[in-house]
């Protein structure tokens, strides 16, 4: 399976950036993972709404030009639906025997992703009620598809 992971900013802690590195390399005997990482758009920080909305259409018109048409998109957003580890696990594997065996996993900048994106996702994932700042929000995803793969696989990891 392609597992891509679109995201919005450059990581800039070493630490996020090894932790990165390390989930990457674990998932490369899983799949074959390509994470893109586009720029984010300046905020000021007195920015208005409808400024914010602009900055927000921008960055998600970034994320639709990666999109391929055939990609199975799965918009991580707090409005999406929650699952638990095994139900993410399944919901892989079930992607995979439908024939979706390009996933594109996306994640927003600070103020989010833009309705385009949210209505291009085939999927709205949550991962709970609480806001995650983006950019570690990325290391916690490559962790749940990682642990994904090993229930998929009844290897010894979960619990
Ligand atoms: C700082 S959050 C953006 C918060 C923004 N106010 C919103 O409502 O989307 C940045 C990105 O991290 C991801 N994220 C953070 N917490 C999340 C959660 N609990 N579930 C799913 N995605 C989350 C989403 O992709 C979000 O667009």
């Amino acid at each position: 399976m392609k597992i891509e992971v679109i995201c919005v900013g450059k990581l800039k802690e070493k630490y996020l950036v090894q932790a990165i590195d390390e989930y990457s390399k674990r998932l490369s005997r899983y799949c074959k993972l390509n994470i893109i990482e586009l720029a984010d758009e300046k905020t000021p920080d007195n920015a208005s709404v409808k400024e914010e909305l602009i900055i927000k259409e921008r960055e998600g018109e970034k994320i639709l030009a990666k999109i391929s048409d055939s990609a199975y998109v799965i918009a991580l957003d707090l409005q999406g639906r929650m699952l638990s580890s095994e139900e993410l696990a399944h919901f892989m594997l079930d992607c995979g025997i439908k024939g979706n065996s390009h996933l594109i996993f996306t994640i927003g900048g600070s103020l989010g992703l833009s309705d385009a994106v949210l209505k291009r996702a085939n999927y709205k994932l949550c991962f709970s009620k609480m806001t995650f700042p983006h950019q570690l929000f990325r290391v916690m995803l490559l962790e749940q598809i990682y642990r994904g793969y090993r229930i998929n696989n009844g290897e010894p990891y979960h619990k």
